[in-house]
């Protein structure tokens, strides 16, 4: 049985990642909002965009905090944001969904966020993606490392030098897979579940122009940097 260590290099750069990773997070809560009141699909649509924008706005701020990252070409380091933002979005709304809350929460957050005004179709796999995320159970420093590696995944469109990227994300995966086993000694298939999510998540997020087109409302308005950012 091999014995998995985590080097000190190793723990310096989970912890930069996770401090950084906390930090950097949304301020207003945004599930304290939807379960004090029920919105309109209107006003559901703007809460999600603004959300939305200052998330990316955040992103930006986090991903100067992984090391290496400022060293990539600084084209890559756009193409990388750009591609990644949409999937860092779901996975952040599947963080907040499975976080621990008063019974009796989660059942009203799932209720207000169905009714928001997302076409049906897309909110069984919506939700089965949040609840895959929530079974996880991942610890703080699991959930940074994981939006990490989806930010470092090489095979964005436009990245140049796909190398470098992936030579980060490889660093990435290392610790990660070695914090799933020292986390989850009796399950030894949690690393492969983990990564599993990111197909779904890339799957979920192929959707979101859709998703967001047919909103049920009119009239879909976006900020100029959602423009930038979402295929709108
Ligand atoms: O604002 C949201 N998410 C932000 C995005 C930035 C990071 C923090 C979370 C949305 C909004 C909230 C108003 C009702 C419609 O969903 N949201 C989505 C979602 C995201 C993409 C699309 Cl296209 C549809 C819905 N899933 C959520 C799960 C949740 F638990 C909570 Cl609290 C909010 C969630």
């Amino acid at each position: 049985k091999e014995k998995v260590e985590i080097t000190k290099e190793q723990q310096a750069l989970m912890k930069i990642i996770t401090d950084a990773y906390n930090r950097h997070q949304i301020p207003q809560d945004v599930a304290k909002k939807l379960l004090q009141d029920q919105y309109s699909a209107e006003e559901n649509f703007l809460l999600l965009t603004e959300m939305a924008t200052s998330q990316v706005q955040v992103l930006v701020e986090f991903t100067k905090n992984i090391p290496g990252f400022l060293s990539l070409d600084r084209e890559d380091q756009i193409a990388l944001l750009k591609g990644s933002a949409v999937e860092a979005m779901f996975l952040r709304s599947a963080q907040v969904f499975s976080r621990k809350m008063p019974s009796g929460h989660t059942e009203v957050l799932e209720e207000r966020i169905r009714k928001s005004g997302i076409s049906e179709e897309f909110i069984t796999p919506m939700f089965n993606f949040y609840k895959s995320i929530g079974e996880l159970h991942m610890v703080q420093e699991e959930q940074a490392l994981l939006t990490t590696v989806t930010i470092l995944t090489p095979d964005r469109p436009y990245v140049k030098d796909q190398q470098a990227v992936e030579r980060l994300q490889e660093t990435m995966l290392d610790v990660l897979r070695k914090l799933c086993v020292l986390q989850h000694p009796q399950e030894p298939q949690y690393f492969a579940r983990l990564l599993g999510r990111l197909t779904e998540l890339r799957t979920l997020s192929h959707y979101h122009t859709e998703m967001l087109a047919s909103w049920r409302m009119n009239d879909h308005k976006f900020t100029p940097l959602l423009c930038e950012i979402w295929d709108v």
